[in-house]
């Protein structure tokens, strides 16, 4: 009887003291390890040199990221919040690119600077981390131009009063969209990042596409899911629509052939995809 008294009785909770010692203990490890992740960096980037062939190349691989993000939030936890490990570990890749890119003069974000709603900083933020430099530039062509060189990644609005910028990339082919902004939101993107990089599937994925087409946008909805594509449109201006495809759609789709359905549009294609988090 008294020793199951004494079983029952819940232990007596460790001090403040106690707690931070042990904070502080796992505080060390956990600083080991970052530095020790953040140590690989230089022989990742001598590999993808070794590996890649163009030294030159965009260092950011989007897909790798989004498959490493979607192990670790898949795993079981006790108390740590999936918003809390997509951002951290978000750091430790910024930190990683930042020390990749070192010999090259390292990441930067460009914004288009009429685009006043300090959101976009904001989102571009989480998702690329503290390591890259920014800065305005006065046009959203300017924004697109910038981001041919693989060292610069374009944050453009996708409010209409930036214009029909997105369908420049039609004839920007290296120039893809690579990420949508906020990116864990299930709701309509509000802006785009953009990069000198192929986006590769994560098997779950979202493309876009543009189009000059005269349909209207329920109408165009409407054939593109008569066509296998299960279509969002997101925006329209100057003459062009802008939708979001689900799935990972090449450019090259069969179902998007505007010559064999006029209806598609004379001017139109995929722009890009961003992998879902
Ligand atoms: O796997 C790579 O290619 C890396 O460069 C490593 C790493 C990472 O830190 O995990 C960093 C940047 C890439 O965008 C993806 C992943």
């Amino acid at each position: 009887m008294a020793l199951n008294a004494r079983a029952q009785t819940p232990p007596s909770p460790l001090s403040l003291s106690e707690l931070r010692l042990r904070i502080d203990a796992i505080d060390a490890e956990l600083l080991r390890l970052v530095d020790e992740r953040s140590a690989l960096a230089g022989d990742i980037a001598a590999a993808k040199a070794r590996e890649g062939g163009d030294a030159n190349a965009c260092l950011l691989r989007p897909d790798r990221e989004a498959m490493l993000l979607r192990k670790l939030t898949g795993k079981p936890r006790v108390a740590a919040s999936d918003a809390a490990v997509v951002a951290i570990w978000r750091e430790l890749i910024s930190e990683s690119l930042r020390i990749q890119g070192e010999g090259q003069g390292g990441l930067h974000l460009d914004f288009w600077a009429g685009d006043a709603s300090g959101q976009l900083v904001k989102w571009s933020r989480e998702r690329f981390g503290a390591a890259p430099s920014e800065g305005g530039l006065a046009e959203p062509v300017q924004v697109i131009a910038a981001a041919r060189d693989p060292r610069h990644i374009g944050i453009l609005s996708l409010d209409p009063r930036a214009g029909a910028w997105w369908a420049r990339l039609l004839a920007e082919p290296q120039v893809r969209v690579i990420c949508a902004l906020p990116e864990r939101t299930p709701e309509r993107p509000k802006g785009f990042a953009i990069a000198a990089l192929k986006p590769e599937p994560t098997g779950d994925d979202v493309s876009y596409w543009v189009s000059d087409s005269r349909l209207s946008e329920a109408a165009l909805t409407e054939l593109l899911g008569q066509r296998g594509l299960a279509a969002e449109w997101l925006c329209s201006t100057g003459g062009m629509k802008l939708f979001g495809l689900s799935g990972f759609v090449q450019e090259d789709d069969s179902r998007l052939d505007s010559k064999a359905e006029k209806a598609l549009g004379s001017l139109s294609g995929v722009i890009g995809s961003s992998p879902r988090i």
